[in-house]
C-alpha cells in the first residue's frame, strides 16, 4: 500500500532539498551570484532563486493541491528536467507514519521553503551557515522539516548532507548529541544584531557565545549539541525560516517559541514575520526558565 501523504511528501522534500544544495553550490561555482537587495541587510541571488524554483517546481507537481509558500515569492513553475525531482528518499519511504499523521487532508497542509538560508553568509564564503530549509505543517504547527547543509563536508569528502525530523517517528540524516552540562551556551545571529538582542544575551549569563549565520545552522548547532539555546530577540526571522527547524528540533524532544514562549502558527493566512523573536531550546534545557529570565525585555 502507498504510503500517507506526509511520508511521500517529507520524503519528497529531502530528495528536493538534496537538488537544491546541488543548485545552490553549482552557482557560487560559475561564481555570478547576481545578487538583489530586497530590503535592509536582505540580500536574493540567483541560487535563492534557482534553488526555489528546484523545489517548487517538484513538490507542486507531486502535490498539486498542497499549498505551498517560498521565501522568493512566485515562481517560473517551468524548470529544466535536470531540475524535476519526482522520487522520495528511498530510506525514509521504508519508514513507518505515526498513526496520528495517517489521515491529514491536502487541505490542511502548508509546506514553508526557505531554498537559501543564510544568503548573507552566503555572499561572504561562510559556506557552512547556509543550509536548505523545506518544513510542513499540518494545520497550525510545524510537523515535519528538513535542513538540508550543502557544504557539510562528509568524511569521504563528498559535500552536502540532509537532516529530517517528523513528530512522532524521530529524526535522521546526522548524530544527535547532548550540549555539556557545565556549560551554558548560546548561539544568535551574526548579520542581525542590535541592542536588544544583546540584551538578551546579557539576560541570560550565557558562558559562550556563538554568532553564526541562519536558522537552520544554528538549530544544527542545538541539535548537534555545540549550543544549548538559541536566541534572537528580534523580529526579521519569518515562518520559512522557522518551520522546518522547529519541527526537527521538536521532533528531538527541544522546543523552539517567539520570546514569550508561545508557537508560531504557520497556518495558511498567517503573516509572515517571526514578530516576537525566536528562542530554542534542547530537550536537557528548561525551555520555561529561558523565557522567564527574557520577560523584562522591552522587544
Ligand atoms: N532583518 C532581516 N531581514 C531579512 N531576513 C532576515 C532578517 N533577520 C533574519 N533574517 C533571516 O533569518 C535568518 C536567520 O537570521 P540570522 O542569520 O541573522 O540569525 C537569516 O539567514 C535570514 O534568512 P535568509 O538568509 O533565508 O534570508
Ligand atoms: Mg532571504
Ligand atoms: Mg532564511
Ligand atoms: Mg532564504
Amino acid at each position: 500500500m502507498s504510503q500517507p501523504t506526509l511520508m511521500r511528501l517529507t520524503a519528497l522534500s529531502i530528495n528536493a532539498a538534496k537538488r537544491a544544495g546541488a543548485i545552490i553550490r553549482d552557482v557560487m561555482q560559475k561564481g555570478n551570484l547576481g545578487i538583489v537587495e530586497k530590503g535592509k541587510d536582505d540580500l536574493q541571488t540567483e541560487a535563492d532563486r534557482s534553488a526555489q524554483r528546484c523545489i517548487i517546481a517538484s513538490l507542486s507537481l507531486a502535490f498539486p493541491t498542497i499549498k505551498i509558500i517560498g521565501e522568493e515569492g512566485g515562481s517560473d513553475l517551468d524548470v529544466c528536467k535536470d531540475w524535476l525531482v519526482t522520487q522520495g528518499d528511498e530510506d525514509f519511504l521504508n519508514r513507518t507514519c505515526p498513526e496520528q499523521w495517517l489521515d491529514v487532508n491536502d487541505n490542511e497542509f502548508v509546506v514553508w521553503v526557505d531554498p537559501l538560508d543564510g544568503t548573507s553568509e552566503y555572499t561572504q564564503g561562510f559556506l557552512d551557515h547556509v543550509t536548505v530549509l523545506i518544513g510542513i505543517a499540518v494545520r497550525n504547527s510545524a510537523v515535519a522539516g528538513i535542513i538540508h547543509q550543502p557544504y557539510f563536508k562528509n568524511p569521504g569528502g563528498e559535500l552536502g548532507r540532509t537532516i529530517w525530523g517528523l513528530k512522532g517517528l524521530g529524526t535522521g540524516g546526522f548524530i544527535p548529541n547532548e550540549p555539556p552540562k557545565e556549560t551554558f551556551i548560546i548561539t544568535t545571529t551574526r548579520s542581525h544584531s542590535n541592542t536588544i538582542v544583546q540584551a538578551a544575551l546579557e539576560a541570560l549569563s550565557p558562558t559562550e557565545i556563538i554568532k553564526v549565520g541562519g536558522a537552520g545552522y544554528k538549530v544544527l548547532l542545538l541539535l548537534e549539541g555545540r549550543a544549548h539555546a538559541y536566541v534572537f530577540a528580534s523580529p526579521g526571522c519569518k515562518k520559512w525560516d522557522t518551520c522546518a527547524p522547529e519541527a526537527v528540533l521538536e521532533a528531538q524532544g527541544g522546543k523552539l517559541t517567539d520570546i514569550l514562549g508561545y508557537h508560531y502558527s504557520y497556518a495558511t493566512d498567517v503573516d509572515y514575520p517571526n514578530k516576537k523573536g525566536v528562542i530554542a531550546t534542547v530537550k536537557s534545557v528548561s525551555h520555561s526558565d529561558v523565557i522567564t529570565k527574557l520577560k523584562n525585555l522591552n522587544m
